[in-house]
């Protein structure tokens, strides 16, 4: 009998049987996120935003190229300025603070006098001025990344919160309130439930990327990004996975940032990558919703304006991540790494003053 007749499954069956093993107990499903499939629901259900094929596969083209010449991969997280540089607990626990607190940092206010973090004899502002907040407290000796610390309401108390995240504008940090109650719901969550140790969270994982995203939403109601989009519930999930992706790019796929599945994470639904994208035309939006945006006017959290936006970035960058792997199937790149690169370029774009679409207005603790 040739090899090709013999049905393996067969076999493997039969194997399973006889060794008192029960074939019929079929393997653990492998965890899903369905963000993806959240965001081309939102996609083929969105009527104000436009994706262009074109665009799309012209910018993965553009972006790909500006990747391999920046050699952008998962050392370049550790490249910048502020991230912490050493690959032990301490880290995991600094960026565990890092994205449990990272959202919403825009302002109403001018450039110069919105809410700036002072650091090492410069400002900081947007993401970088969280960072630069949680180095400068732990310089001054306050344990800022301790889960025992923030569920410790005498030690920690509300202003010596206020003075780690304290401005050097008159702006206050946007969303203080809610980002102290954050801090207290994490530190109380993690003490009871993990010995105050999210690398013990991280352990239950079990390497598995979907499965600590999935733990992280279960387990805070602070990380649960889902919502609901006509008639169906649709999962973001945006700081919980740019949690897993920093954890993956930190230690550069090792130790804690081991994940079998890391590809499953898709980019990270915030306000400041659907600029870039809408910059190279990948997203197009309804004559009301680009003035409304050019507007600076708010849109509420939740809304199917914010929703549709949220989803046309997380599924564009999809189409760009599928367009780089058809034109390159040697590429290691991920949605991780191409958002990585988007943000950072978009970043660079602001500062260098390109004149793009203001980013969305809407305030809220998902992103
Ligand atoms: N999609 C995506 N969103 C990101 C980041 C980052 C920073 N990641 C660092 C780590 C590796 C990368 O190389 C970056 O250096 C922050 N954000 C989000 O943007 C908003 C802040 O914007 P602005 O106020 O302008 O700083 C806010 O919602 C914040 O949550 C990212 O990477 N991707």
């Amino acid at each position: 009998m040739a090899d090709n007749d013999v049905d393996h499954d067969l076999l493997a069956f039969m194997r399973e049987a006889l060794s008192g093993g029960n074939p019929l107990k079929a393997a653990p499903a492998p965890p899903k996120t369905h963000v993806l499939e959240s965001a081309q629901y939102i996609v083929d259900n969105s009527i104000d935003i436009f994706l262009s094929r074109d665009h799309i596969m012209a910018a993965a083209q553009k972006i790909f190229t500006g990747m391999k010449k920046n050699e952008y991969g998962t050392g370049t997280w550790s490249t910048h300025e502020l991230h912490p540089k050493a690959k032990d607990a301490s880290t995991v626990d600094f960026i565990f603070t890092m994205d449990l607190l990272n959202f919403s940092f825009w302002s109403d206010l001018p450039e110069k006098e919105g809410y700036a973090v002072e650091y090492k004899g410069k400002r900081w502002t947007g993401y970088w001025s969280l960072v630069a907040a949680l180095q400068r407290a732990l310089d001054e000796g306050i344990p800022i990344t301790s889960p025992y610390f923030w569920a410790d309401s005498e030690l920690c108390t509300d202003d010596v919160l206020r003075s780690v995240f304290r401005s050097a504008t008159d702006e206050e940090m946007p969303m203080l309130k809610e980002r102290i109650e954050c801090l207290r719901e994490a530190g109380e969550i993690l003490c009871e439930r993990y010995d105050g140790k999210f690398t013990n969270m991280i352990e239950c994982a079990d390497q598995s990327a979907a499965a600590l995203v999935l733990a992280l939403a279960d387990d805070f109601p602070c990380f649960r990004d889902e919502h609901d989009f006509e008639r169906r519930r649709v999962n973001i999930y945006k700081r919980a996975q740019i949690l897993v992706a920093d954890l993956w790019a930190c230690f550069d796929g090792e130790s804690y940032g081991t994940f079998h599945d890391i590809d499953n994470i898709t980019m990270f639904a915030d306000y400041r990558v659907p600029v870039i994208l809408h910059s190279l035309h990948c997203i197009q939006y309804s004559p009301k919703l680009e003035a409304h945006i050019k507007d600076k006017k708010d849109i509420p959290s939740g809304s199917s304006w914010e929703l549709q936006l949220r989803g046309a970035t997380i599924w564009t960058v999809e189409c760009i991540r599928r367009e780089i792997k058809r034109l390159h199937p040697e590429s290691k790149i991920n949605a991780i790494l191409i958002d990585f690169y988007l943000y950072d370029t978009a970043k660079e774009m602001q500062r260098i003053g390109v004149d793009m679409i203001p980013q969305h207005r809407c305030r809220s603790i998902w992103y």
